[in-house]
């Protein structure tokens, strides 16, 4: 999560799940094939499929296979999956999404991070000079709030931005996929930066559960507590450039890229989503196969890759420089911007100009801010929101080694 500099934030409205209703009438249909494709999330339980066999032919299950399959509490209940909406704020500087707390349900609209794991709120807990214009989760009007007794967190930021508080248990709906015991780490101080984002209520952290900073008992993030209820264990992003776009749990929504997904196996050692970029490209320039690693992190703003990349992409833009009072990249807003072309294995996928110019750093629009900048002091690359927008990605955890997917749209 790093988001850099002002931000005013779209209200972001609730992406309804709508489904035929079983009523319509039936159309005479002629002859259709239903492609069969593999289930990632598929799990092979004996039990579950003799039980959904008894259940299909209206059977009652022998008292064995109903005491095995009632200690599965649930779990091979109806499957699930869900949709919620990423409103982009001010430059896309971040996009936020609606998430109901507790009962009766408080809505607070959060960050969603790929590259944090704590799902950590503006709370009624911290000090009334830290909050301006937040929403605040207020776990005393939450009949199913449970305190973890002796639970804190705290959390510092690439930006040097931090959050610190205590912990609760309560009932957390993302787009519709719901569970009951999520940690939902209360804030009782954050730093300027959060304070002075009043669109942004909190965080989801959506990387792995090894970097979740509650002590003394590490928490599990949203998705790895959904993840067996998911019709598959995964969650896909679709953010878009100045619009919103969409975040999917459980499912693969076709219709929203085109061509094949690319996969690429994820090192998750760090607790990042960090994969092998393949190499380069800039504008109609050869692409280069030189291979970095990186990390695909929906909550960081800017693409922050090898410094090399960086250099060779500004000397294709006329008068631009690097500038440290800035912070980094900047360049005359009337630029014109080559794209930027990044490698997934074999594939390519491009990032236009457009979006390259991020943002202006002047009251007059003269000079602006580049949307690619430098990852020096990181120790790996940071595939932010500038580049994420580019493509439909997949952060697909149904199988032992976790894996990034990639397509155009
Ligand atoms: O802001 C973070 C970030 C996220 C989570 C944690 C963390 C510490 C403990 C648990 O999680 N620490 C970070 O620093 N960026 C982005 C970034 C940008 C620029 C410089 C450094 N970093 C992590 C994803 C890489």
């Amino acid at each position: 999560m790093v988001a850099s500099t002002t931000a005013v934030a779209l209200a972001a409205v609730v992406a309804g799940l709508t489904s035929a209703s079983p009523n319509a009438p039936r159309t005479k249909v002629g002859t259709f094939s239903l492609p069969q494709v593999r289930n990632p999330g598929f799990k092979k339980h004996g039990p579950a499929q003799l039980a959904k066999t008894y259940v299909k032919y209206g059977a009652s299950l022998p008292d064995g296979l109903a005491r095995t399959m009632a200690t599965f509490n649930g779990r091979f209940d109806k499957r699930d999956s869900g949709s919620a909406r990423a409103s982009p704020e001010q430059y896309d500087i971040q996009y936020l999404t609606p998430v109901e707390i507790g009962t009766p349900p408080q809505t607070l609209n959060l960050d969603v991070d790929s590259g944090s794991s704590d799902l950590w709120v503006f709370s009624t807990e911290m000090p009334a000079s830290s909050v301006k214009g937040q929403a605040q989760y207020d776990p005393s009007k939450s009949s199913t709030a449970k305190r973890v007794q002796d639970a804190t967190w705290n959390i510092t930021y690439g930006d040097n931005s931090y959050s610190e508080g205590i912990v609760y248990k309560d009932v957390v709906n993302v787009g519709g996929v719901s569970f009951d015991a999520q940690a939902v780490e209360a804030a009782t101080a954050v730093s300027q930066t959060f304070t002075t984002d009043a669109n942004d209520d909190g965080l989801l952290g959506l990387a792995f559960s090894t970097i979740n900073t509650v002590q003394p008992s590490q928490e599990k993030t949203f998705f790895d507590n959904v993840a067996s209820e998911l019709d598959a264990a995964l969650w896909t992003a679709d953010l878009k450039y100045h619009k919103s776009g969409c975040y999917d749990f459980g499912v693969i929504d076709d219709s929203k890229y085109t061509g094949q997904i690319t996969y690429t196996d994820v090192d998750s050692s760090d607790g990042f989503w960090m994969f092998d970029v393949s190499g380069y490209g800039i504008g109609n320039n050869t692409f280069q196969s030189t291979s970095f690693q990186g990390i695909a992190d929906t909550g960081t703003t800017l693409a922050m890759l090898p410094a090399q990349v960086v250099k060779a992409y500004y000397k294709q833009v006329r008068g631009a420089k690097l500038d440290n009072s800035q912070g980094g990249y900047v360049f005359p807003c009337q630029a014109n911007l080559p794209s930027f072309v990044y490698g997934v294995g074999n594939a390519r996928y491009e990032i236009p100009g457009q979006y390259i110019n991020y943002a202006p750093v002047d009251n007059d629009g003269t000079t602006c801010f580049g949307g690619i900048q430098s990852d020096a002091g990181i120790g790996f690359a940071i595939l932010g929101d500038i580049l994420l927008k580019s493509a439909f990605v997949v952060f697909d955890a149904s199988e032992n080694v976790p894996r990034l997917g990639f397509a155009k749209k």
